[in-house]
C-alpha cells in the first residue's frame, strides 16, 4: 500500500472549464490532510522540464470562477517515449513526491497510466477533465456541461438571424472524436439535423430531410456538425447541400475554441470540488493507478485500465431518435 506525503497536481490535454476549482479543491484537500502539495507547469511537459513549485492554501485563492487552468497545460511529445518517462520520474524523485493528480482526457490517462506501470512506486490518480465527455466511469466529466451551455447560447443567437432571413445554418462544434456536445446542444436549440463522428449520415438523406421540413414551412433550419463528422467539415457539408435544397440561403458557423473558455458552470464547480477531493482521499487511503468519476451522484472508483479499455463511446440511439421526433 502506498503512504503518500508529498503530492503533485497537472492539467494535461485541451483545457476545460472546472479545471481549476479541481485543482483548488487538489491542493485544500491535501493540505488539510498534512501532505506537502507541488504544482506541475503545462503537463507532463512540465514534468519533464522540471516546471513545478510548492503550493499553499492561499495559491488556490479566486480561482474558482476562471476558465482555463491556472496551472497551463500542453500537449506533450517527449512524454510518449520511454526516456521522456524517465526523465519525468527522475525529477518526481527528486523533489520526493510520491503522490500524482491527473487531471486530463483520454490522452492523459494512457500517459498515466504507462507511467504507473513502468514506476509503481508513484501513485497516480485521474480526474477526468475534458469538454468532449468520453472518458468511461464517469456520466459527465469537467468541462463539459460549461462548453455545452457555451454552445447552446452561440446556437441561440445564431437561430435569431438564421429565423429573421430564412436561412439554413450550419454550426460545427468541437468534438474530433466525440459526438457528446453536438448531441446535447443539439436537442437544446431544436437542430434540424445532428452530425457525430459515432454514426454515419448520408449526406442524402440529410438533403432529404431538409427539403421535408422547408415543404413543411419551416422558415430556418440548423445542422448541428461535430468536427469529426466523417462527411467533412461544416464547409465542405454546406457545399453539397446548397447546391440540391435551393429554398434555403445556406450559412456556415465554426464555433471553435470560444467553446473551450468561460467561467466554470455551477455544476463543473461542484463536479470539480467532489472530484478533487475524492481524488486525494483515494491516494490517502492507497489507491493508485485509478480514475474517480461521478455517477448517479455518487463518487465512483474505476481502474485507469478498465476506463480506457471501456472507453469506446457507446452512441446514445435513444437521445438520437428523441432529437429526430422532436424536429419534425
Ligand atoms: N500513449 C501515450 N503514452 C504516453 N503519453 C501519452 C499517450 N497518449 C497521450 N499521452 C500524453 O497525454 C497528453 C494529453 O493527451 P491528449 O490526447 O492531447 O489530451 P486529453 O488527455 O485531453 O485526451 C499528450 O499530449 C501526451 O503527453
Ligand atoms: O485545441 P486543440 O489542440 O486544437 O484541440 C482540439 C480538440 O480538443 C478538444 O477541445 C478537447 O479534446 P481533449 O480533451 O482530448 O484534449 C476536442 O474537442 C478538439 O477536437
Ligand atoms: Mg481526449
Amino acid at each position: 500500500m502506498h503512504k503518500i506525503s508529498k503530492l503533485a497536481v497537472l492539467t494535461s490535454g485541451g483545457d476545460a472549464p472546472g479545471m481549476n476549482p479541481c485543482i483548488r479543491s487538489v491542493v485544500r484537500t491535501a493540505i488539510y490532510n498534512k501532505l506537502q502539495v507541488v504544482g506541475i507547469r503545462r503537463g507532463y511537459q512540465g514534468l519533464i522540464e522540471d516546471d513545478m513549485y510548492d503550493m499553499e492554501a492561499r495559491s488556490v485563492s479566486n480561482i474558482l470562477n476562471l476558465g482555463g487552468t491556472i496551472l497551463k497545460t500542453a500537449r506533450c511529445l517527449p512524454f510518449r517515449s520511454d526516456e521522456g518517462m524517465e526523465i519525468a520520474y527522475q525529477n518526481l524523485k527528486k523533489h520526493g513526491i510520491d503522490a500524482l493528480v491527473v487531471i486530463g482526457g483520454d490522452g492523459t490517462f494512457t500517459g498515466a497510466l504507462r507511467f504507473s506501470k513502468k514506476f509503481p512506486d508513484i501513485a497516480v490518480m485521474g480526474v477526468p477533465g475534458t469538454i468532449d465527455n468520453d472518458l468511461y466511469g464517469s456520466t459527465y466529466t469537467l468541462g463539459f456541461d460549461t462548453a455545452t451551455n457555451t454552445v447552446i447560447e452561440a446556437i441561440d443567437k445564431i437561430r435569431d438571424t438564421a429565423d429573421a432571413h430564412d436561412r439554413l445554418f450550419f454550426v460545427e462544434v468541437m468534438g474530433r472524436d466525440s459526438g457528446a456536445i453536438a448531441l446535447r446542444a443539439g436537442i437544446s436549440c431544436g437542430a434540424e439535423a445532428i452530425l457525430l463522428p459515432e454514426k454515419a449520415t448520408a449526406i442524402e438523406d440529410l438533403i432529404k430531410n431538409l427539403k421535408t421540413g422547408s415543404s413543411n414551412k419551416k422558415s430556418s433550419s440548423i445542422v448541428i456538425v461535430a468536427e469529426g463528422d466523417k462527411n467533412g467539415g461544416a464547409y465542405d457539408i454546406a457545399k453539397k447541400v446548397q447546391k440540391e435544397v435551393k429554398s434555403y440561403d445556406v450559412k456556415v458557423t465554426i464555433l471553435g475554441h470560444l467553446q473551450r473558455g468561460g467561467s466554470p458552470s455551477a455544476f463543473d464547480r461542484i463536479l470539480g470540488s467532489r472530484l478533487g477531493f475524492a481524488a486525494v482521499n483515494a491516494l490517502l487511503s492507497g489507491k493508485s493507478q485509478m480514475m474517480v468519476g461521478l455517477e448517479a451522484n455518487h463518487i465512483k472508483i474505476t481502474g485507469l485500465e478498465e476506463a480506457l479499455n471501456q472507453h469506446e463511446f457507446k452512441l446514445e440511439e435513444d437521445l438520437m431518435q428523441m432529437a429526430e421526433i422532436l424536429s419534425i
